[in-house]
């Protein structure tokens, strides 16, 4: 019989505590340490778990803001100089380790031109994470993100999704006018109860610190629905939204809609 073994996860992927947000300010709920009952169930299941949690993000928002280039920094660590709109979707998995459990990462990539907007919210669908991203540098793509997130929002269930708001970009203003922006984005995202954080996909600057966040709050939120479901027992490997170590990564865009070019 075939022994499937799975590589470990890349050590740059470990992480052991809770990522510090972009500042005080700029977040919805301040929090620099997992929570108390997700570590301590983390702790007990230790490193002979068999299965691996994963969660889902989507990143919307205007055309040309960067979101491409944001994720292939974070996943290849390359940046493209050159414009190529993203057309429908693309996604990238990413594999963490968090407290000791591995931990699968989608982030999913959209388009946004309008054109395209209908094959793209076919998948907002399951999303545990939103990311809004709007570029530093035109304001109008920060007012667009209202809408970006309404439309993603629409189509999950009612606080099942964590939401943050970034800025792209962020080597093209000067600290003057950055200053000015993200008083205006913080606003936006009090209201939009997201977290905030600016970035830039070109120099790299706060794009590891962004996604170690992002994934270390989704991580924790699906771990507390674990054992909320378990109430007064630990989260029970196996169930709810684990997926087994013999899977084939390559099979990832099995239970996904398929992608449908005549619908717009
Ligand atoms: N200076 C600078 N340029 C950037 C940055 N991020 C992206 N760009 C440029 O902005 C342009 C658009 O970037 P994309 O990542 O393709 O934008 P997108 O949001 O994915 O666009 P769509 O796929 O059409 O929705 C490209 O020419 C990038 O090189 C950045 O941090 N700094
Ligand atoms: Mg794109």
């Amino acid at each position: 019989m075939q022994n499937l073994q799975v590589a470990p996860v890349s050590r740059s992927r470990i992480i052991s505590h809770m990522p510090k947000p972009y500042s005080p300010e700029s977040c919805h709920q301040y929090q620099t340490q997992f929570d108390a009952g997700v570590r301590a169930s983390c702790q007990q299941r230790g490193a002979g778990a068999i299965g691996l949690k994963m969660s889902k993000a989507v990143m919307v928002g205007d055309l040309y803001v960067g979101k491409t280039s944001l994720i292939n920094r974070f996943c290849k660590n390359v940046f493209d100089r050159d414009y190529k709109a993203t057309i429908g979707v693309d996604f990238e998995i990413e594999r963490f380790e968090i407290l000791g459990i591995p931990f699968n990462f989608q982030i999913w990539d959209t388009a946004g031109q309008e054109k395209f907007k209908c094959i793209a919210s076919a998948y907002y669908r399951g999303a545990q994470v939103i990311i809004t991203a709007f570029d530093l540098g035109d304001i109008n793509t920060l007012e667009n993100t209202r809408r970006w997130v309404q439309d993603a929002l629409k189509e999950n269930e009612p606080d099942t999704c964590s939401i943050f708001l970034v800025g792209t970009k962020k080597d093209t203003l000067s600290e003057a006018e950055l200053e000015r922006t993200e008083q205006d984005a913080i606003r936006l995202a009090v209201e939009l109860q997201a977290e905030y954080w600016s970035v830039s996909a070109k120099t790299g600057e706060n794009v590891k610190d962004f996604f170690f966040r992002v994934a270390s709050l989704a991580f924790e939120q699906s771990m507390k629905k674990e054992l909320e479901k378990n109430l007064g027992s630990t989260a029970q490997i196996g169930a709810g939204n684990f997926i087994q170590l013999d899977g084939n990564l390559s099979d990832k865009k099995e239970n996904e809609p398929q992608l449908n070019m005549n619908c717009c």
